[in-house]
């Protein structure tokens, strides 16, 4: 399995899917979801990484008698670095994914990259590897890059932040991501045998095109890797994944590093999955921690079937958003 750059007809933009000779999305299955709110991230690199290895393998055992052994795992954003402008320079790693073309993770040459792959392998699952600062050499820009592995360790799917994460609340929270950042200009999902996934990191959450076109390309699930902070997690992070996923009628989830208040920013944790009728399938607290959910197809036709938004759309009235993504 493989991706590539499908060309839409509006020449500046671009999405990326991992395909098997179909645009269908496969047939949406039952499976299990883990979500691994990361705690301990500091400043060495290799025992970030080494940390979300054990917590990688952990999760892939499965919490017996609650939660099988899941197909999907998922790291949070900024997991192998402190999270900060300042530091994205100095922890990013060239990747060098090119959609369409089979990637040699031996000629691979990022640390974390070359990491995720192998314990995504070992484990036998299904990776979102959460986000890394990713150098790109022919541009020269860093982009904040979510990695995805299937359990053969291939490196199926990149997503590069689209939207950055610049806001400025006196006296709470001021974060510029621009400062060294650059946000991506692709539209990413991946397929996997039990259904299509869409891809976006935190902040892209305030934005739903994205999510809605994701949805309308046949996404059945949306997950975002993330750290939202505790000004507005309490204001947000709830409501805005709660939107999404009724807004578009599919699973949606976001996956958060464990709050520490040692750290420079305080990550909301609070780790979540959401049904498509809005419902809170799963929360972590804001420690470390490892949350399951079974996602059940069911739920999903039962919502469309119920309140059949997603044809009753009047595009006579307003422009639909995914035209141009569509092939
Ligand atoms: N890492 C992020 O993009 C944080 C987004 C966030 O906290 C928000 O409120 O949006």
């Amino acid at each position: 399995m493989f991706s590539r750059i499908v060309r839409s007809s509006l020449p500046h933009y671009r999405f990326t899917r991992s395909f098997s000779m179909t645009s269908t999305a496969p047939t949406f299955k039952p499976f299990t979801l883990a979500l691994i709110q990361l705690g301990h991230i500091g400043a060495d690199k290799s025992s970030n990484l080494k940390h979300a290895r054990e917590m990688i393998l952990k999760a892939a055992k499965g919490d017996e008698p609650r939660a099988p052994k899941p197909d999907l795992i998922v790291l949070p954003e900024c997991f192998n670095s402190p999270y900060g402008h300042v530091h994205f320079p100095q922890y990013a790693e060239t990747i060098g994914y090119t959609s369409g073309q089979k990637y040699d993770i031996n000629k691979s040459e990022s640390e974390s990259v070359k990491a995720l792959s192998a314990t995504a392998k070992e484990a036998g699952v299904w990776l979102l590897g959460g986000t890394i600062p990713e150098r790109d050499t022919s541009d020269g820009n860093i982009y904040n890059a979510a990695t995805v592995y299937s359990p053969a360790g291939d490196l199926v799917a990149v997503h590069r932040k689209v939207h950055l994460f610049d806001i400025d609340i006196p006296g709470k929270i001021t974060f510029k991501e621009s400062e060294t950042l650059t946000g991506g200009h692709s539209i990413n999902f991946f397929d996997t045998e039990f259904a299509r996934i869409g891809l976006g990191i935190c902040y892209d959450v305030r934005f739903p095109e994205l999510a809605m076109i994701n949805a309308r390309q046949g996404c059945q699930v949306l997950i975002y890797p993330s750290a939202f902070n505790t000004t507005t997690g309490p204001l947000h992070w709830e409501l805005l994944q709660r939107a999404r996923a009724v807004d578009n009628q599919v699973f949606f989830s976001m996956c958060s590093p464990a709050r520490d208040l040692t750290a420079g920013y305080h990550a909301w944790g609070h780790s979540m999955v959401v049904d498509p009728m809005g419902k809170i399938l799963m929360e972590a607290g804001h420690d470390e921690d490892i949350i399951f959910a079974q996602i059940d197809p069911t739920t999903f036709k039962e919502a469309r079937a119920g309140i059949p938004v997603t044809t009753q759309r009047r595009f006579d009235v307003y422009p639909d958003v995914s035209k141009g993504f569509m092939n």
